[in-house]
Order: structure tokens, then C-alpha cells, then sequence
């Protein structure tokens, strides 16, 4: 049974699921040396954003097979090293969107109204009506950084307290802006133009520090300036400065460069308003947070596909069924390739014929890589960093489609080119189950799966019992065999699918035969 660990509270919700499929450890108490210790004994690692998933930890993860973010934001993942490393990466991006945008208008109220600051004073036993003068936020202006699913539903929201809503965001449509109120424009005219600017944008290269004294410059003066994204979008130097030489009015902050953000100056500010990033705290969050991320984590262990894998292909559920017996045999058939075909290769080709001509084969090419290079490295090789591992070999691979399959549904052909010509292996799904039915050319139809042993041979009276006393000597039994040839007493290959694995001793006296070429035993 998987073991998860959960490093970090999640919703009673997403716990359940999790402890129907595996055996789930929650130890919210693990400082990083802790995590690093315990690490090596789980196959799923789930957290929120406080843990830093940094390559060090990454790498204690030698179970590790895919990381949780029970959240939106993955920028306290190392994502190049869990990609390097094979791990899948899942988050919950569409759980907490409602709950951000709902404080981000509480922040913009707060703001206009000073409501932190008023009720700070009633407590403290005092009556400033006329200190707490504040101002309407309808016909204002709102700014919005980022108009994914968080700035999305601020903007409804917004134009719901009729205020005009403008955004910068690089790939959103103006069609998509028109269905929201919204009016794009660039990044320093909705400066130019907001009262109120909220950002919502990950946080990534392209995005660290992108509100710096010059973008706090653009800004109108006397406007206020929201975070509810990430610390780091924002050089908060620059932005105690804009708020401290009058240009801006002040901030509303949920999130911080380093949380908590002890000694940040401002914190405390009379005119910043601070929360310990609460944007995704409520419970419907929580909930749908937890679900959607053990959803993705359980998904991703059982070898699917999960909705939201950060660093993997999804297969929409309309494919799902036709593709996912593909990426089972494109493994198959990229080991068996590997393993029988020891010539230099200049370049690999896969086709895909019938069924497979009208579909996403993304998943299908990444696990034929897998396969071709499953054997032949140190490192875990999994759909993830097959690509990269690929990259690095500077393996060539071309991909076509051909609508025509012959008298198969669909056919999954996998060529290596040698200087000699092309090695062929073809497969196909039979009652539901993958099927080799060319290997190297031969036309032989098995199972690639278990123990295997393959013999290229003349085709000769006698061939097989020899094989299969050699076998039985050894006690090894033999599951199916399957025999091909060119023509009758030419070139052929037997196919034995086996129980057990095949000692040394039986592939060396299987060599020795003279009418054996090749023997080779693969464990797929
Ligand atoms: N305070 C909190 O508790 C929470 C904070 N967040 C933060 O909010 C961020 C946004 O979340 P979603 O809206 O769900 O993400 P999303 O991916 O749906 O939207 C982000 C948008 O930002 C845009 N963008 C990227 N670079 C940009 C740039 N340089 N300028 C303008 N726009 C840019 C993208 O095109 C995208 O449309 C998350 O990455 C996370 O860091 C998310 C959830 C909770
Ligand atoms: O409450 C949390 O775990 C953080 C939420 C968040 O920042 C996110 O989902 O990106």
C-alpha cells in the first residue's frame, strides 16, 4: 500500500479520501531536517505553502513519486528538480479562487473604510468618528495584475460594487475581458489609471519584484495597492517608500517576501493593513482544497492522469479511455525496443495509426521515452523527466499519424534507424490488454509483460524443444510462446512469456547453440 505524508493540515474531507486508498502519516510538526529524515519511506508528499520543497528535500524523496500542493501557488516547490527527479507535481488551483477574490474585496473595503484601524481604536477604548473619514468604491477604479481564475472573480465581484474594473494580463483574451466588464490594457496605464491596484499573478521569474519604485511610480497618487498574490511580486523596500513619501495612500497585504514576516517594517504601518496570509482560509476552501489535491495525488499514484498536474500531461476524460492502454504499451514497446535493438540509433520514429491519428498522443510519446531509456540509467525514469533525461542524450525522435491501421483499430509503431535500416515493433490493444504483434520485424503476437526471453534463430526442426528443455531444466515455466519467421527454415524469433526469470547460465547455453543468433531475456 502507497504511503502519503501530509506535512501540513488539510481538510478532514481530503484526509478521508486519502486513507480509503493508502496509508497516510499527517506530521504537521516536521522542521526540514525532520521532513529530510522521514522522507525516503513515502511515495506522495503533501503540503501547503509554509514547506519548501527544495531540491534537498526532493532528493531524500527516493519514493517519491509525486508531490501534493494543497493549494494554488507552487512557487515553494523546486519544480525543474521534482521534474529532473521524475516526481509529478498536482495542485488544487480551482478550489481557493472564490475565496481569495471574496478577501480581496473585503481588503478593498477595509481600505476605503479604514475598518482595521477603526475597530483597533473602539477596542483600545476610543471614539475617533471623524479620524475614519473613508470614500465610496463605486464609479472608482480597480487595476488588476493578473486576470487567470483569482483576478477573474475579483473583477465580477468588483463590477457587482460598480466599480470600473481595468486589467493587465498577457494571454487573456478581449473577448474573455468583454464576458467580465473588464477593459485590458497595458501594465502602466491600469497603473496609471486604478485607484486600487490588486495583483494576482503567480509568482514566477517573469514576475518577482514586477511592482518595483518604477511600476509604484506609475501608479495614480493617492491609490492603494493590494497583495493577495505572492510576496515576492512586490519589492516591499520600494513599496514602504511610495507609502511613506505620501505618492501612494496605503496597502493591503495577505502575503510577504519571507513569512511571517517578522521585522518587515510594514507591518504595524498606521496605513498598511496585514494578514497572516488568510486568502485561501475558509472552509468551503479548505475543503474543495483538500478533495482536488488528494484526488490529484491519489490519480497520479495509481500511474493516471491527474486534472491538475503541474509538470505532466493531462488526457481529457473524453480520451482518456482510448489513450491510457496506449501509454501502457508505448512503455512496453519503447523497453522492448531498447532491449533488442543494441546498434546505434540515429533517430526513433512512432506512428500512430487508426484510432490513435485523432487523438493527444502527448501521453503516448512520453511513455514510449520512458521506456526507451528506463534501462539504461541510474535515476528513476518516469514520464516526467523522460523528456529532459531524453534531451540530455540527445535522443532524436520524429512523430507521424496514418489514418490507415490495416485490420487493427489502432496500431502503435515504434522504428528504430540504424545504419542497418529500421528495427519495427508494432502494438496494438486486444480485449482491452496491450499486444505486441511485430517485434523486429517478426510478426509475433504476445503480452509484453514479466520475465521474457526472446531468441532470434533458424528456423529449424527441433528449435523449440530445445528451448524449452533448457527451460524446464532450470525450472522455469513458461507462460505463452509465440514463434515468427520470414519464411519456412529462414530467419525467425521465438517469444516466450515466462513465470520466472532466466538464469545467466541458461542465456549462456542458449548462445552456444549454433542456430541461435541472439538470446535475450528482458523483465518488462
Ligand atoms: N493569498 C492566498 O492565500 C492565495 C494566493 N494565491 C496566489 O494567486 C496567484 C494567482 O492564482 P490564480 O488566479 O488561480 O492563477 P491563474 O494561473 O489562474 O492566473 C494567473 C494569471 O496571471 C497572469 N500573468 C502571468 N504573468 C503576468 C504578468 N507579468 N502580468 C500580468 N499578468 C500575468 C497569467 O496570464 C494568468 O492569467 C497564485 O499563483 C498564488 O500565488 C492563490 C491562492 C491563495
Ligand atoms: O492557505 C494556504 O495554504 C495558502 C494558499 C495559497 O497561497 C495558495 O493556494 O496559493
Amino acid at each position: 500500500m502507497d504511503r502519503i505524508l501530509v506535512a501540513e493540515p488539510i481538510a478532514e474531507e481530503g484526509l478521508a479520501r486519502l486513507r480509503a486508498a493508502a496509508r497516510v502519516d499527517v506530521r504537521t510538526d516536521l522542521d526540514k531536517a525532520g521532513l529530510i529524515a522521514i522522507l525516503p519511506e513515502y511515495d506522495a508528499l503533501i503540503v501547503r505553502s509554509a514547506t519548501k520543497v527544495t531540491a534537498d528535500v526532493l532528493a531524500a524523496g527516493t519514493r517519491l513519486r509525486v508531490v501534493g500542493r494543497a493549494g494554488t501557488g507552487v512557487d515553494n516547490i523546486d519544480l525543474d528538480a521534482a521534474t529532473r527527479q521524475g516526481i509529478m507535481v498536482v495542485n488544487a488551483p480551482a478550489s481557493n479562487s472564490v475565496a481569495v477574490a471574496e478577501l480581496t474585496i473585503g481588503l478593498i473595503l477595509s481600505l476605503a473604510r479604514h475598518i482595521p484601524q477603526a475597530h483597533s481604536t473602539v477596542v483600545a477604548g476610543k471614539w475617533e468618528r471623524n479620524r475614519f473619514m473613508g470614500f465610496e468604491v463605486r464609479n472608482k477604479t480597480l487595476g488588476l495584475v493578473g486576470l487567470g481564475r483569482i483576478g477573474a472573480e475579483v473583477a465580477r465581484r468588483a463590477r457587482g460594487l460598480e466599480m470600473h474594473v481595468v486589467a493587465y494580463d498577457p494571454v487573456v483574451s478581449t473577448e474573455r475581458a468583454l464576458q467580465l466588464g473588464v477593459t485590458l490594457a497595458p501594465l502602466e496605464e491600469v497603473l496609471a489609471q486604478a485607484d486600487i491596484v490588486s495583483l494576482h499573478v503567480p509568482l514566477i521569474d517573469s514576475t518577482r519584484n514586477l511592482i518595483n519604485a518604477m511600476r509604484l511610480a506609475q501608479m495614480k497618487r493617492g491609490a492603494y495597492l493590494i497583495n493577495a498574490a505572492r510576496g515576492g511580486v512586490v519589492d516591499e523596500t520600494a513599496l514602504l517608500e511610495a507609502i511613506n513619501g505620501g505618492h501612494l495612500a496605503g496597502a493591503a497585504l495577505d502575503t510577504y517576501s519571507t513569512e511571517p514576516p517578522v521585522g518587515n517594517p510594514l507591518v504595524g504601518h498606521p496605513r498598511v493593513i496585514t494578514l497572516p496570509h488568510l486568502g485561501a482560509s475558509t472552509v468551503e476552501a479548505q475543503a474543495l482544497t483538500g478533495v482536488d489535491v488528494a484526488e490529484g495525488v491519489l490519480v497520479a499514484l495509481s500511474g493516471g492522469s491527474p486534472h491538475y498536474a503541474v509538470n505532466a500531461p493531462y488526457i481529457p476524460p473524453e480520451h482518456r479511455g482510448l489513450v491510457a492502454p496506449y501509454v501502457d504499451l508505448g512503455r512496453r514497446l519503447g523497453m522492448l525496443c531498447a532491449g533488442l535493438v543494441h546498434d546505434p540509433v540515429h533517430n526513433f520514429e512512432i506512428e500512430y495509426r487508426g484510432e490513435l491519428a485523432t487523438v493527444d498522443t502527448t501521453p503516448v510519446r512520453l511513455a514510449v521515452l520512458q521506456g526507451l531509456l528506463a534501462g539504461t540509467r541510474e535515476e528513476r525514469v518516469t514520464p516526467v523527466n523522460a523528456p529532459i533525461l531524453a534531451r540530455e542524450l540527445g535522443l532524436k525522435l520524429t512523430e507521424f499519424s496514418t489514418e490507415d491501421a490495416g485490420n487493427f483499430s489502432g496500431l502503435l509503431v515504434l522504428r528504430a534507424q540504424t545504419s542497418d535500416g529500421a528495427r519495427e515493433f508494432a502494438g496494438t490493444i486486444l480485449r482491452g490488454e496491450p499486444h505486441v504483434v511485430e517485434a523486429d520485424g517478426f510478426w509475433v503476437t504476445f503480452v509484453p509483460a514479466g520475465p521474457m526471453l526472446f531468441t532470434y534463430h533458424r528456423d529449424r526442426p527441433g528449435m523449440i524443444g530445445k528451448v524449452g528443455t533448457l527451460l524446464g531444466e532450470a525450472d522455469v515455466n513458461i507462460a505463452s510462446m509465440d514463434v515468427g519467421r520470414l519464411a519456412p527454415r529462414e530467419q525467425a524469433m521465438m517469444v516466450l512469456r515466462l513465470d520466472d526469470p532466466v538464469p545467466p547460465h541458461v542465456i549462456a547455453r542458449l548462445r552456444e547453440e549454433p542456430d541461435i543468433q541472439h538470446a535475450t531475456t528482458l523483465i518488462i
